[in-house]
């Protein structure tokens, strides 16, 4: 699959997106290997940098398979509400948006017909799981809960491993879990993989994201370690930011670790999703995204069992330029509101 296919593009991107949930083996961890930390190269962010502006001036998609690609950004999102003001009453209408994420005349004109186009999982805090489990029930959309005290992560252990259990137990299936930054800036590799570690356990069948706050931890080498820290320690995918951060998902930081995962995966075989988060906000952005996914990991990194944009406010951007696509027009953001 090409990220320009010709005619036919919207109904080829979503046909792969469907047939794509194979059930890859989960990442089992490994032992802290102190050796191989080590041996990792310090990264080098104006490589990077250079990496990424290639890219991204590299990328044309033609406007049919744009349409085709915003709607795979549909499918590849973690719908997210995550403000101190929410309520249950937020989340059912964001979990009613995720249900029904484009407006009917937009599914028409996109001849989708009665195929179903929706963000892989909504995204909420921990008091909310049990109203997004009832709403999304059956739709297969995941629910994903923040826990162990998100953004921060700075909560006795015992506290945010309690936490995972309650979102556990009342229905998600997929938990985000922050690091304590402050492991990252002492070296204590040991502390932070043995406490992912004990994550893992309390999520059980439960997916776990680890995020690392990229904006905190100060350098790629940090971002890189850390990542591979929590591989070995049995995430199933790494997350770049929470979305508080200052500074939040970045393609240079999320080159790094997405090296990190190839890296990963050379040792041992297994397959780490990754999800950039935070302030991915146009359409546009979210095709950068998808092309580094395609051209640094390929295929795979194009499905929701391995990539995830965890994402308040894309999916109005997308519905814009989706109807921009059929009708050359723009319309005010209030249309497309998550309510
Ligand atoms: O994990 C998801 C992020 O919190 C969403 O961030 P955002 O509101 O900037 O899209």
């Amino acid at each position: 699959m090409e990220m320009n296919e010709g005619s036919g593009a919207v109904m080829r991107v979503v046909r792969a997106a469907s047939d794509a949930d194979v059930g890859l083996p989960r990442n089992p961890g490994m032992a802290l290997d102190l050796g191989f930390l080590e041996s990792m190269r310090s990264v080098n962010r104006s490589a990077l940098e250079r990496r990424v502006g290639t890219l991204i001036k590299r990328r044309s998609i033609k406007a049919d398979n744009q349409a085709a690609w915003l709607l795979r950004s549909i499918s590849l999102m973690d719908l997210t509400t995550l403000n101190s003001n929410d309520t249950d009453e937020r989340v059912r209408r964001l979990c009613a948006k995720a249900l029904n994420p484009l407006r009917r005349d937009l599914t028409e004109a996109l001849g989708l017909g009665e195929v179903l186009i929706r963000p892989a999982a909504v995204c909420v805090y921990h008091p909310f799981v049990a109203t997004a489990v009832e709403v999304v029930k059956g739709s297969g959309i995941h629910v994903a809960a923040v826990s162990t005290a998100f953004p921060h992560g700075l909560a006795p252990l015992s506290t945010r491993l309690a936490e995972i259990e309650a979102s556990v137990s009342d229905g998600a299936d997929e938990i985000d879990v922050v690091i304590p930054r402050g492991l990252v800036f002492g070296a204590k590799w040991r502390e932070l993989y043995d406490e992912i570690r004990q994550m893992r356990a309390a999520c059980g069948e439960a997916h776990l994201k680890v995020i690392l706050g990229t904006g905190d931890l100060a350098t790629l080498r940090n971002v890189t370690l850390a990542s591979m820290v929590a591989m070995m320690a049995g995430a199933d995918f790494i997350k770049t930011s929470t979305g508080k951060e200052s500074v939040n998902a970045t393609l240079p930081v999320g080159l790094a670790m997405v090296r990190a995962i190839s890296a990963y995966h050379e040792q041992t075989g297994y397959l780490i999703g990754f999800k950039p988060a935070g302030g991915i906000s146009t359409a546009k952005v979210s095709l950068d995204w998808l092309v580094l996914m395609k051209e640094e990991l390929g295929r795979p990194w194009l499905e929701p069992e391995l990539f995830r944009f965890g994402a308040s406010s894309l999916l109005t951007d997308i519905e814009r330029q989706l109807e921009h696509h059929i009708s050359g027009r723009y319309s005010a953001n209030h249309r497309h509101a998550m309510a």
